[in-house]
């Protein structure tokens, strides 16, 4: 128990002083309601000797009031303290686990759940944020609050304060046996947690093709899985954890008893006065009134345990930026050397060297899972090579602060995303302190300055989630207007024409002309025209680099890119005679 309060406090980091301080309102809390025991004591003692006057009244009245107007005062000042303690520190980790994330290896994203993140950033904070606090305080303040009635009841007979001690001791064991079962439960319940949002995060991504298909009464099937299986292991936490609380509930109430029926017979054998058999009679149901309260919460102690573990487990995940600096190149050649990489054991690119000078276009092109995506993806570094080394301007992209090195590249993808806010602070998301005429500049040049405008709330539209309300070609235009934005000197870009309709496509290559402009270009080429202008072609196959050069050198050769071209031109032939047929 110890342990995880110390785990908890070193949690809370910079708050814990918040919740030392909230700790320290609460025994103050504590020791004014123990007061009420004094004006007891006074009033009792007046009756038993019969001198009971106006002075003993205002007396115990007086000791009352400040008991009860104490109490609400330190109530009131704790849980301030509680709160704003429990809200900063959820408030500090979810930055940190916010920072952490961008700078984590996309190997991470691989390995870890979407779900995982999500409910720890979302269920878990929010456990924490409303229960950890009262939680720690409560079990600590009920433990202290019965320890010291217990002693303090020295005061009338040891042998009474023994009885309520051994009750406290006893309770105190039953208690470390149901911290130590629901240890082994609570990690169960989270990953049932995680398992359900993974589970909801699947069937609401999923729910186009769920519909499409008619198969909506499948695919509730895992959700709803997921939802037994949570309720399950919460059931299974609930059976486990009552036999334990009604043991506890059981020792404080014969402790409670024996103590009672002790200070009757204590005083008819005249060992105590009878002030003093009264006043322990009314407490002695009364000493455990915190620790009976707190014993509930006991059991959430490895709740918050292993909730910790899970958000240290995200904070102590790899970080990718840790020996990078910042980098300022005179040139800005792109060079791999002899790089390899894997997902996991699947190797995807193995031995490519290839030199992409400055200000020029390069086009990859090959066939469908070659591994062109993730090529460029190392270029930005969204993966570490497994080995060889990816430069650029003759430094090492591992030398780079991840912030310097993306100064340098802007990356237009094929699924784009949008955040869900305005379509201005979509634009300007990689320049925040762009002004509302520089957003307009790069939306004419992306052409997208026409539809936005036509919208009712023009750029201070906010996009519906993942960019729901507005067309894919659309999407992608706003995405370059972002990368013109951006000005970065290299670009990569995942042409994305192939699924655009023909409208939209001329507009979409007057933008990405009007984003490549003087500009290094990577581009996975889909179109006939881009990869025929491009200074040199990269074919890869199988993670290899299998050709490489211009279009007239390889077109003579026999190859994937001979085949490439022919499907396309024979692509263009279908569309003329379609059109002709018009
Ligand atoms: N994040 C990932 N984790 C594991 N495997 C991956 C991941 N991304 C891609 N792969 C696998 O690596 C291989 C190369 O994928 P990549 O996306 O680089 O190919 P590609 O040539 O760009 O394909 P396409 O033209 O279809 O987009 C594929 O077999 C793919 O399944």
């Amino acid at each position: 128990m110890i342990r995880s309060f110390r785990k908890f406090f070193e949690f809370a980091g910079r708050q814990s002083r918040n919740w030392y301080l909230g700790l320290f309102y609460e025994i103050i809390r504590c020791i004014l309601e123990a007061l009420q025991f004094a004006a007891l004591l006074v009033v009792l003692d007046g009756l038993v000797r019969d001198n009971i006057t106006a002075q003993t009244a205002l007396l115990a009245f007086g000791i009352m009031l400040v008991s009860v107007i104490g109490t609400i005062i330190f109530w009131y000042l704790a849980h301030g303290k509680e709160g704003e303690g429990s809200y900063r520190m959820c408030e500090d980790k979810r930055i940190q686990i916010g920072n952490r994330m961008k700078y984590m290896p996309m190997g991470y994203f691989n390995s870890h759940s979407l779900g995982n993140l999500t409910s720890v950033s979302t269920a878990t904070m929010s456990d924490l944020e409303s229960m950890s606090f009262a939680i720690i305080v409560r079990t600590l303040v009920g433990v202290i609050h019965a320890s010291i009635f217990s002693i303090a009841m020295c005061y009338f007979s040891w042998k009474i304060s023994l009885i309520f001690l051994a009750g406290v001791i006893l309770f105190m064991v039953i208690n470390t046996m149901l911290l130590r079962c629901s240890k082994r439960l609570s990690p169960k319940r989270l990953e049932a947690q995680t398992e359900f949002m993974d589970a909801v995060l699947e069937y609401i991504q999923g729910m186009g093709v769920v519909r499409a298909f008619h198969m909506a009464k499948q695919s509730n099937t895992t959700l709803e899985k997921s939802i037994d299986e949570t309720q399950k292991k919460n059931q299974l936490i609930e059976r486990q954890r009552i036999p334990y609380i009604a043991a506890e509930q059981v020792v404080l109430r014969i402790a409670s008893a024996a103590a009672a029926f002790c200070s009757i017979a204590l005083f008819i054998n005249g060992t105590l006065e009878l002030t003093y058999c009264l006043i322990i009679l009314v407490s002695a149901f009364m000493v455990y009134s915190q620790l009976e309260s707190a014993g509930e919460m006991f059991f959430m102690l490895s709740m918050i345990d292993a909730s910790i573990d899970r958000v240290e487990e995200i904070n102590q995940s790899p970080q990718i930026d840790i020996d990078g600096k910042e980098q300022t190149p005179d040139r800005l050649d792109i060079e791999m050397q002899d790089v390899s990489f894997s997902y996991g054991d699947k190797k995807v690119i193995d031995h490519v060297s290839l030199t992409i000078p400055q200000g020029t276009t390069t086009a990859i092109v090959g066939p469908s899972g070659s591994g062109k995506t993730t090529l460029v993806n190392l270029i930005a570094r969204f993966w570490d090579v497994d080995s060889g080394s990816v430069r650029i301007g003759g430094i090492d992209v591992k030398d780079y602060k991840l912030d310097s090195l993306m100064k340098n590249i802007s990356m237009v993808f094929q699924n784009v995303y949008l955040f869900p806010d305005t379509i201005e602070n979509n634009i300007k998301f990689g320049s925040p302190n762009a002004t509302h005429e520089d957003v307009v500049k790069a939306a004419k040049a992306a052409r997208c300055h026409d539809f936005i405008s036509a919208l009712p709330e023009g750029y201070q539209t906010v996009i519906g989630e993942s960019g729901a309300t507005i067309s894919g070609g659309e999407k992608q235009r706003i995405s370059i207007a972002r990368a013109i934005m951006k000005d970065a000197p290299i670009i990569i870009l995942d042409e994305a024409t192939a699924n655009v309709d023909p409208e939209n496509e001329a507009e979409l290559q007057r933008a990405i002309e009007a984003l490549t402009r003087g500009k290094t270009i990577i581009m996975i080429a889909h179109r006939l025209k881009t990869v025929k202008n491009a200074d040199q072609i990269i074919v890869i196959d199988h993670g290899k680099i299998s050709q490489q050069g211009t279009h007239d050198e390889l077109i003579k050769q026999a190859g994937i890119y001979a085949d490439f071209v022919g499907m396309r031109e024979k692509a263009i032939g279908w569309k003329i005679k379609a059109n002709s047929l018009a």
